[in-house]
């Protein structure tokens, strides 16, 4: 199990990231290259194919052992009114993901997910990010330590997601720390919030930017200082994942700030993620586009929870068939291009 005993053990773990096999890529190619169908009809079905042999170092990868890891936090600068729901629904949720009767549970089941359900305090909400630093340094590697323990390296695929009424504003905080831009660019409606409730998030997040921007030097305190319980143990368990060289499967806004806020440091965070979906939340269009990933459905949610990996999980599923189970040319006696 992977453990970051302080913020300098995170940092140089962020620094040195392992890379996919390319042995394991050229072989899954070449055998692509003689299933019995026109070089390149499946499409993006190819690239998960591939994708998932590189990490799993292996020719014909397996979603076999999928986790779908929820993590729940609470956020002082809910009390802002920056959420259309009251801070209670996150116990609340969690006590529904126990139950089996969240989104989640029914789009877990429906691709073979395991799920895990990580409440991180939920009585102790962070600090309003507009007036303090949302965590401590112990509170944040403990957040990012309980991310990295739902990883174990058996796992075929990890599907991070998180419930925390309030968080899509220190989201967007994070987002425009790590990429830029003005916080009108990183805010949306979140639960569904009125007109006033998106002025308060951009207010939120400006007030947030001007007293940690200049503190947020590395990836450690930019979580810290702008983020939350299950934003950093997001980012913890894609780091994670990433030095076990299990693949990722992101899920929305939320799920990808968190992994902004380690992109600054290190940009090849990304290189084990696939992006599930594209949320309706306005900011996860340019958080993608900042990252270079290339989401694999539009559906319009905003749910979070992970239920968008969980249903993208399905789609690398169907790669993984596909490449495992077709017939080559040779032994079907398909005659191959001219
Ligand atoms: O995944 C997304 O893109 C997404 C977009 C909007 C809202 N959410 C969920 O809604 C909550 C955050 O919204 P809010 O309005 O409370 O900041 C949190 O529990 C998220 O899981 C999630
Ligand atoms: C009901 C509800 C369920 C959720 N799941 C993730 N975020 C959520 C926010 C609300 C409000």
């Amino acid at each position: 199990m992977i453990h970051f005993p302080d913020g300098a053990a995170f940092a140089r773990a962020l620094q040195a990231l392992p890379e996919p096999d390319e042995q394991a890529i050229a072989a899954a190619a070449a055998r692509q290259a003689m299933l019995t169908k026109p070089a390149g009809s499946l499409g993006r079905l190819e690239e998960i194919a591939l994708f998932m042999a590189g990490w799993q170092r292996q020719e014909r990868p397996r979603a076999d052992r999928i986790r779908a890891a929820i993590f729940a936090g609470n956020h002082g600068v809910a009390a802002r009114g920056v959420s259309a729901y009251p801070a209670a629904v996150t116990a609340q949720m969690v006590a529904n993901f126990r139950g089996g009767g969240a989104a989640i549970n029914a789009l877990a089941a429906a691709c073979g997910a395991e799920l895990s359900i990580v409440p991180l305090e939920l009585d102790r909400p962070t600090a309003d990010i507009c007036q303090a630093p949302a965590m401590s340094e112990a509170d944040c590697l403990a957040a990012l330590n309980a991310g990295a323990a739902v990883v174990d390296a058996d796992c075929d695929l990890l599907i991070v997601g998180e419930m925390g009424i309030g968080n899509s504003t220190p989201a967007a905080a994070l987002c425009a720390q790590s990429f830029g831009g003005q916080p009108q660019d990183w805010i949306g409606r979140g639960t569904g919030v009125d007109e006033a409730g998106l002025a308060r998030k951009a207010d939120a997040v400006a007030r947030a930017l001007h007293r940690h921007a200049s503190h947020c030097t590395n990836a450690f305190e930019t979580l810290r200082r702008l983020g939350g319980r299950e934003i950093a143990a997001m980012a913890g368990a894609v780091l994670a994942a990433r030095l076990m060289r299990v693949p990722v499967l992101l899920d929305g806004f939320i799920c990808g700030a968190a992994v902004a806020g380690l992109a600054r440091d290190n940009p090849a965070i990304t290189d084990h993620c696939i992006a599930g979906h594209v949320s309706a939340e306005a900011g996860h269009a340019r958080l993608l586009h900042a990252f270079g990933l290339t989401a694999l459905l539009q559906l319009d949610m905003r749910l979070g929870e992970g239920s968008g990996a969980a249903v993208a999980a399905q789609i690398v599923r169907s790669a993984l068939a596909a490449h495992d189970q077709m017939t080559t040319f040779t032994e079907a006696a398909v005659a191959q291009a001219l």
